[in-house]
C-alpha cells in the first residue's frame, strides 16, 4: 500500500475539513497513518477538522495516508521554521480516506512530535475537530470522520486487499483494527471523563491547562486516578453519618426516629422502640337521635347503649341544643303535611314522580304540566299582578306614606326574604338576591297591583357590612315594625336548618309589644331533610304557644322548588281581602 509521509521539515496547517481517518495500516511506523480499514482509528463522528502540524521532523513528524483521493481543493498552511507549504492534496488528501470512530477525539501528541506544539495549542479551540489517540498516533494512526467517504474508504479497503490478493484476511483485518479500535474509545471515554471535569477547574478541581499537563507528564492512564481522587467526597461514608448525627443530636428538633435508628446501626446497638401510639377517634354518639338509626343494629348493642344513657341521666348530661332537636318527635300531622307537600330534601325522581316538571323554576308551584305563561299560573288573583318598585328607605322619614296594606319580610340577612317576594309573584330578578349575605341595605317598597304593597326589608345579624351600618339596619326595621300604619304582616323568615337566633327572638318581642301580627315562614325547606323540617316546625309552635300576635299556621317554603309557596299565597292573599278600607 502507498504511504506517503510529510517530506517537510517545518509544521503545516490543514485548514477545512480534512476528512482525516485513522487507520493500522501495518508497517507504517511514524507519524499518522491511513487505515485500510475505514473501522479503525476513532473519532467517527468527526467532521471539518482542522489538522495542522508544526515542527514535523521527518519520520516523527510524517503524516502517512493510505490510498486516499484527492478531495476537492484544500488549503495547506505551512508553519514553523522555514518549511515549505506542501499541497494539500498531495499530503492531507490522503488522509481523506483515513477514518476514525467516535464523536470526539483525542488529539495527537505522543509520537509525534511535529503534531504536538500545533495541536496542544489548539486543543481548547478544535477539541471537537480534531482527534488521535496519542497510542494510536504513536502507531501512525491518525482520527477523523466524514461519513461521505464511507463508502469510498470501503472501496479502497477492499481494492486494496483485492489487489494483494488477500481476500480472505480482510476480515482479520478488520478484526485488529476493531479491536484497536475498541482500546481507542476506551482510552478516549477516560480521557471524556477527564474533559468533563475540566469544566469544574474553577473549582480546585483539574484544570485544562493542569491536564493537559498531567496527561504528558504521566500519560493517560494516570488521569484516571487523578479524575477519581478529584471527584472523591471529603468525607467518607463513615465520617459523614457520624457528622451527621452528631448534627442531629444537637438539634433535638431535628433528632427523628429514622436517625436513631442509624446510630443503633452504626453503634451495633438495638434500638427498643415504643410502638407508635395511635390516635383514637371517638365517635359521639347522640343518645335521642333515632332519625339515623341504623337498622341492622343489634340487640346487644341496644343493651350496651340503653346503660350508656341511663349513666348520662344519672349524672345530669345536660344535651346540647343539636341532642335537643334530634329529640323531638314531630306529630303526624305534620309529618304528613310535609310529606304531601314534597318539603325537604329530595331527589329530582320524586318530583318527577309526583308529576312536576323539574325543568321550570319552582316546579312545586306550578300546575304540574301546564304550559300557561308564568303569572298565569298563580290560582291566587291578588298575586298575578305586577310586581313594581316605588321606593327605598334608609331612613324612617324616607317611608312613603302607608296608602296600601302592607306586608313585610323580615329575618336574618340571607334567610330568603328577597328571594321568597320572586317567588310568590313569580317574577324572577324584580327583586335582587345575593348569596352574600347583607345585600338589601334600605327599605325596598313594591307595589303589587293597585291592592296591596310588599316590603322587603334589610336584614339583621351576620352580614358583610360594617357594625355600625348593620345596627343602623336593624333600627330601621325596629322603627318600621313598631310604628308603620299599614303594616299588615309581619312574615318572618327563619332559616329551616339553623332556627330561631337571639336577634328573631329580640323582634319578636318587639312585635308581641307592639301588637304587629306576624307569621313565622321557614325557609330553604330543601336543604334539610323532611324529618328535621317537621322538628322545626314542632319546635318553633312549642316556642310561639304563648304569643298573642304570631299568627298561625307556621308556613314552611322553598323558594327554590316552590314547596308550599302555593299555601302562603293563599295565606297572604287573605290579608289583602280583609284588611278594612
Ligand atoms: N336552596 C335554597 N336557596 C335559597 C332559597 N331561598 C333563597 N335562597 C338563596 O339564599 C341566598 C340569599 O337569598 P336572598 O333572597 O338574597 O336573602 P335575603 O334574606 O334577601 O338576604 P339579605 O338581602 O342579605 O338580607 C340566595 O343565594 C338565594 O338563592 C331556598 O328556598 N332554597
Ligand atoms: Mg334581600
Amino acid at each position: 500500500m502507498p504511504v506517503r509521509r510529510s517530506s517537510n521539515e517545518g509544521s503545516f496547517k490543514v485548514s477545512r475539513k480534512p476528512r482525516v481517518r485513522t487507520g493500522s495500516s501495518k508497517g507504517s511506523v511514524d507519524g499518522v497513518r491511513t487505515a485500510r480499514s475505514r473501522d479503525s482509528g476513532v473519532g467517527r463522528g468527526l467532521r471539518k477538522a482542522r489538522v495542522a502540524t508544526e515542527g514535523s521532523n521527518g519520520s516523527n513528524g510524517g503524516v502517512r495516508t493510505g490510498e486516499g483521493k484527492k478531495i476537492g481543493s484544500r488549503r495547506l498552511q505551512s508553519r514553523g521554521n522555514g518549511s515549505d507549504a506542501v499541497p494539500y492534496h498531495s499530503e492531507i488528501g490522503r488522509l481523506s480516506d483515513v477514518r476514525g470512530r467516535g464523536k470526539r477525539d483525542w488529539k495527537t501528541r505522543s509520537g509525534n512530535e511535529g503534531l504536538e506544539p500545533f495541536v496542544c495549542g489548539k486543543l481548547g479551540l478544535k477539541m471537537k475537530r480534531i482527534s488521535a489517540d496519542p497510542r494510536l498516533v504513536e502507531e501512525g494512526t491518525f482520527n477523523g470522520n466524514d461519513r461521505k467517504l464511507k463508502s469510498q474508504t470501503k472501496t479502497n479497503v477492499l481494492n486494496s486487499s483485492m489487489d494483494n490478493g488477500k481476500k480472505l484476511s480482510r476480515r482479520k483485518d478488520y478484526e485488529s483494527t476493531d479491536s484497536s479500535r475498541n482500546k481507542s474509545v476506551t482510552e478516549i471515554s477516560k480521557f471524556r471523563g477527564s474533559e468533563s471535569l475540566d469544566k469544574r477547574g474553577q473549582n480546585g478541581k483539574m484544570g485544562r491547562a493542569d491536564k493537559l499537563k498531567h496527561v504528558r507528564d504521566n500519560g493517560i492512564g494516570n488521569v484516571k486516578s487523578k479524575i477519581s481522587d478529584d471527584r472523591k467526597a471529603p468525607l467518607d461514608r463513615q465520617k459523614e453519618l457520624n457528622h451527621r448525627i452528631n448534627a442531629v443530636g444537637s438539634f433535638d428538633k431535628r433528632y427523628n426516629r429514622k436517625d436513631q435508628k442509624m446510630k443503633a446501626l452504626i453503634n451495633g446497638s438495638s434500638i427498643t422502640e415504643a410502638p407508635p401510639k395511635k390516635k383514637k377517634r371517638g365517635i359521639r354518639i347522640d343518645p335521642y337521635d333515632t332519625s339515623n338509626k341504623r337498622l341492622d343494629d343489634s340487640a346487644s348493642d341496644k343493651g350496651t347503649k340503653q346503660v350508656k344513657i341511663d349513666e348520662t341521666e344519672s349524672i345530669g348530661f345536660e344535651m346540647s341544643k343539636n341532642a335537643q332537636f334530634r329529640a323531638i318527635t314531630p306529630s303526624s300531622s305534620i309529618l304528613s303535611f310535609v310529606q304531601d307537600n314534597l318539603l325537604g330534601r329530595r331527589r329530582e325522581i320524586d318530583f318527577k314522580r309526583a308529576g312536576y316538571n323539574i325543568e321550570l323554576p319552582a316546579p312545586l308551584d306550578n300546575i304540574p304540566f301546564s304550559t300557561t305563561p308564568e303569572r298565569e299560573r298563580i290560582e291566587v288573583p291578588a298575586f298575578r299582578n305586577k310586581l313594581e318598585f316605588f321606593a327605598a328607605a334608609k331612613i324612617s322619614s324616607s317611608f312613603p306614606p302607608p296608602d296600601l296594606p302592607e306586608i313585610a319580610f323580615a329575618g336574618r340577612s340571607n334567610v330568603g326574604k328577597s328571594s321568597l317576594l320572586n317567588a310568590l309573584t313569580r317574577q324572577w330578578g324584580v327583586v335582587r338576591t345575593s348569596d352574600k349575605p347583607g345585600l338589601t341595605q334600605s327599605i325596598n317598597f313594591f307595589n303589587l297591583g293597585p291592592k296591596l304593597c310588599m316590603v322587603d326589608l334589610p336584614g339583621y345579624g351576620f352580614a358583610y357590612a360594617k357594625e355600625e351600618v348593620k345596627e343602623a339596619w336593624e333600627e330601621l326595621v325596629k322603627e318600621y315594625v313598631m310604628t308603620r300604619v299599614g303594616l299588615k304582616r309581619v312574615c318572618l323568615l327563619i332559616d329551616t336548618k339553623w332556627g330561631m337566633k337571639p336577634r328573631d327572638l329580640e323582634l319578636i318581642d318587639l312585635m308581641e309589644r307592639y301588637e304587629t301580627k306576624y307569621q313565622i315562614v321557614l325557609t330553604k325547606t330543601d336543604l334539610v331533610f323532611p324529618i328535621d323540617v317537621a322538628r322545626r316546625a314542632m319546635q318553633i309552635e312549642e316556642n310561639l304557644k304563648a304569643k298573642k300576635s304570631a299568627v298561625q299556621p307556621l308556613m314552611m317554603v322553598s323558594s327554590k322548588t316552590g314547596a308550599g309557596i302555593r299555601s302562603l299565597r293563599t295565606v297572604l292573599a287573605n290579608v289583602a281581602r280583609f284588611v278594612p278600607r
